[in-house]
């Protein structure tokens, strides 16, 4: 359904209270062409309600001719900010960047928060925007459930499936997502409502099904065969399938990168007003697939860059796949049983 400009504004509204937008802050506006306008103009003008100094930023879009996928998260690392001294420096000189281009996982990413600078990505389409305006109780449950992630050692997930793989824990941090910035160099994603560690170095042994109906990112698409995932010492050692198993392992051999094949980030989904289904009634190309990410009660697990909590590895592939009908146990505690989140676990 379309969403009247109005309606869009009060959400930017309320997002940049919450992220605690003061009168007189700098507010940059990070976009390209592929920028939804009514998102931008929107968030120009709430910005400027609030009372903040603001700047539009726009940069041209690059990886066109190396990614196979037109997906913005399908080729991560390089963006249109590296090299460009100057739109870095504007940005890390501004209270809060507003990113509605994605600059997910690039150095100069780290660099901005290094700074203290706030970052909120925003570039789902306006529906799912509005249907997913964080709140604080967002906030406060994914917050309570990293506490519990924060102390674990060790992570065992299963499915009816046919999953069975441990992760050793630890060695990096807890990153929560709950849709906007209330502290200097925080890093948030709107809408989202999950949240991750990343598995050791070499920590990640075991099987990983992906059934039927669960879904790739950024394939976006429900799977409609099995796909079993074999891995040791954290990396992918084999994917085997049908159709689904050989479009996936094409999609990443074209990357031409071993680091593709390591485990990334590993945690579960917490947002109520995010959904399973949703992707399948809408354009795939209209989303970057935030819903499937965010739904409560996945599995979510990634393959690729680990640069994001301080790793060494920065490929630019990278896919994110949230898995249905999970257990997922944390030094023996569950916290999500058969894709339902135990809340009381975290109590
Ligand atoms: O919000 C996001 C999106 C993608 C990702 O890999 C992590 N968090």
């Amino acid at each position: 359904m379309a969403v009247s400009d109005y309606q869009m504004i009060k959400a930017w509204d309320e997002v940049l209270k919450l992220s605690k937008v003061e009168r007189g802050q700098t507010v940059s506006i990070l976009c390209g062409p592929h920028t939804h306008p009514q998102t931008l103009q929107t968030a120009t003008i709430a910005a400027q309600a609030a009372g903040a100094i603001v700047t539009r930023i726009e940069l041209q879009p690059i990886n066109a001719e190396k990614a196979t996928s037109r997906d913005l998260m399908s080729y991560l690392g390089a963006t249109p900010l590296t090299n460009n001294p100057a739109a870095l420096a504007a940005m890390k000189n501004s209270d809060l960047v507003l990113d509605l281009m994605l600059l997910l996982f690039s150095p100069e990413q780290m660099e901005i928060l290094e700074s203290g600078t706030k970052i909120l990505l925003a570039v789902e389409p306006p529906e799912v925007l509005v249907r997913a305006v964080p709140t604080e109780a967002d906030r406060k449950r994914v917050l309570d459930a990293s506490k519990l992630l924060k102390k674990a050692k060790r992570m065992h997930v299963t499915s009816p499936a046919g999953t069975d793989v441990t992760f050793q824990l630890g060695e990096f941090p807890v990153i929560t997502e709950y849709g906007f910035c209330e502290e200097p160099g925080r890093w948030d994603h709107w809408p989202s409502g999950f949240l991750f560690t990343f598995a050791n170095e070499g920590g990640s042994d075991g099987t990983i099904v992906i059934d039927r109906g669960d879904i790739l990112l950024p394939q976006k698409n429900y799977v409609s065969d099995k796909i079993t995932m074999n891995l040791s010492g954290g990396f992918v050692r084999s994917i085997e399938g049908d159709v689904d198993a050989a479009l996936l392992r094409e999609f990443m051999e074209a990357y031409k990168d071993p680091e593709a094949y390591a485990i990334a980030h590993i945690g579960w989904g917490m947002q109520p007003r995010c959904y399973w289904h949703t992707l399948s009634l809408m354009d795939r190309e209209a989303t970057t697939g935030q819903d499937a990410r965010s739904f409560e009660g996945n599995f979510l697990f990634s393959l690729g860059p680990n640069n994001e909590a301080g790793g060494s590895r920065t490929t630019p592939c990278h896919l994110d796949i949230p898995l249905r009908n999970c257990t997922v146990a944390l030094d023996g505690s569950v916290v999500v049983r058969d894709g339902k989140v135990i809340d009381e676990a975290f109590q």
